[in-house]
C-alpha cells in the first residue's frame, strides 16, 4: 500500500516480472485493487495486492476486515523524493486499521526512491520517518506495533535485499533453515552461502554471518548469467520457463581468490556460496555435505507439505460433515 506513484506497481514488476526498471516510467496508474499469485513460479508461494494509492478506508464497499484477516505482511511504500507529510499519516491510518483487525501482521515500511538521494541524506530521510511514525502510534498509546523500515530503489539490489528480508520473516522453517546452513558451511570451508529464489532473486535464507550488499549482488549477477546462458543454450525443444533443473550449476572464479558455486537444490531453489580458492580444491567433501543438506531441506518441506495435505483434507472433512442430509450446504466458520 502507499499514496499514489509512490512505486509499488513499479517494485511487483520489477522483483516479479523482471522488468526492466526503466520500463516501469511508463506504468500506468493502478485504479483497482490487483492480485497477483506467485505460487506457481517460485517457492515463495503468496499472493500479492496491490492497492490503488487512492483506496479509502471509509468506502463501504472496501471490505479491508476480509483483506487484513489473510494478510502475513503489509508493505507501506513511501516516496522518499517527494514531501512524506501525507503518506505518514496514511501509514498511521492504515496500521492502525490493519492491527485491529489483525495484530500478527508484519509492517514493512519501504522508504523508496532513495536512488536519487546521497548517503547522508538517506540517513537522516529514514531517522526522521522513522521518529515521526513511531511518534504517531506513542501518541495513539500504541507503541506495541512495530514497524520495520527499509531503504529501497528498483534501479539496484536494495528493492530485492528489502524483498527478501519481508519474505523470510514469513518462513517458519527459516531457523531451521539457516541452522543447515550454517552446518553446511562450517564443514565445508565456505564463507558464505545463501539459498535463493530463482525467479524472484529473493534470498529465502542465509547462514548467520552478515550479509553485505556487494556480495548478495554477486550473487544476483551469478543468477542472471546462469539462466541467461541456460536460455540461449540449455532449452532442447519447445521449452518455455526457466531452463532451470537437477544439472543446473555453475562455478565461477573471481580475479580475488574468491570462488563462486551454484547448486540446484529444488525445483526453485538455489544454492549459491563464496569460498576461497584454496577450500574449494576440497571440492569432493563440498560435494558430500552439499548432497546431506538437500536432502535435509527436501525433509523439511516435505514435513510442510504433509501439514498442508492434512490440513487440507481436515477442512474437507469438516466441510463434508456440515452437509446437511437434503444435499444443501452450510458454510463453514
Ligand atoms: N527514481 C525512482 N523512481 C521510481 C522508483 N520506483 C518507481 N519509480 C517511478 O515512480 C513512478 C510511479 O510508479 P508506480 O509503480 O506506477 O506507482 P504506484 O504506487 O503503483 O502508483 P499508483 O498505481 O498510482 O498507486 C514511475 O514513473 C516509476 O518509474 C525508484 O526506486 N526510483
Amino acid at each position: 500500500m502507499g499514496l499514489r506513484r509512490s512505486g509499488k506497481s513499479s517494485i511487483q514488476k520489477v522483483v516479479f516480472h523482471k522488468m526492466s526498471p526503466n520500463e516501469t516510467l511508463f506504468l500506468e496508474s493502478t485504479n483497482k485493487i490487483c492480485r497477483e499469485d506467485v505460487s506457481n513460479s517460485s517457492f515463495v508461494s503468496f499472493q500479492i495486492w496491490d492497492f490503488p494509492g487512492q483506496i479509502d478506508f471509509f468506502d463501504p464497499t472496501f471490505d479491508y476486515e476480509m483483506i487484513f484477516r489473510g494478510t502475513g505482511a503489509l508493505i507501506f511504500v513511501i516516496d522518499s523524493q517527494d514531501d512524506y507529510v501525507e503518506a505518514l499519516s496514511r501509514l498511521h491510518l492504515t496500521v492502525t486499521r490493519a492491527y485491529k483487525v489483525n495484530p500478527d501482521i508484519n509492517f514493512e515500511v519501504f522508504i523508496h526512491k532513495v536512488d536519487g538521494l546521497s548517503d547522508d541524506h538517506k540517513i537522516e530521510k529514514q531517522r526522521d520517518i522513522h521518529k515521526r511514525a513511531n511518534d504517531d502510534l506513542a501518541d495513539a498509546g500504541l507503541e506495541r506495533i512495530h514497524l520495520s523500515f527499509y531503504l529501497t530503489s528498483i534501479y539496484d539490489h536494495s528493492i530485492f535485499e528489502a524483498f527478501s528480508k519481508v519474505v523470510q520473516k514469513l518462513i517458519p522453517q527459516l531457523p531451521t533453515l539457516e541452522n543447515l546452513l550454517n552446518i553446511f558451511i562450517s564443514n565445508s570451508g565456505i564463507e558464505k552461502a545463501f539459498l535463493f529464489d530463482v525467479v524472484s532473486k529473493i534470498y529465502i535464507a542465509t547462514d548467520s554471518s552478515p550479509v553485505d550488499m556487494q556480495t548478495y549482488e554477486l550473487c544476483c549477477d551469478m543468477i542472471d548469467v546462469v539462466i541467461d546462458i541456460s536460455c540461449i543454450y540449455g532449452l532442447t525443444g519447445d521449452e518455455v520457463g526457466t531452463p532451470y533443473d537437477k544439472e543446473s550449476m555453475a562455478i565461477i572464479h573471481l580475479n580475488n581468490t574468491t570462488v563462486m558455486y551454484l547448486k540446484e537444490v529444488t525445483k526453485f531453489l538455489a544454492l549459491v556460496c563464496f569460498l576461497r580458492e584454496e577450500s574449494f580444491e576440497r571440492k569432493g567433501l563440498i560435494d558430500y555435505n552439499f548432497h546431506c543438506f538437500k536432502k535435509a531441506i527436501e525433509e523439511v518441506f516435505d514435513v510442510r507439505l504433509k501439514v498442508q495435505r492434512s490440513r487440507k483434507l481436515l477442512s474437507q472433512r469438516r466441510w463434508s460433515r456440515q452437509t446437511v442430509p437434503n444435499g444443501t450446504q452450510v458454510h463453514p466458520h
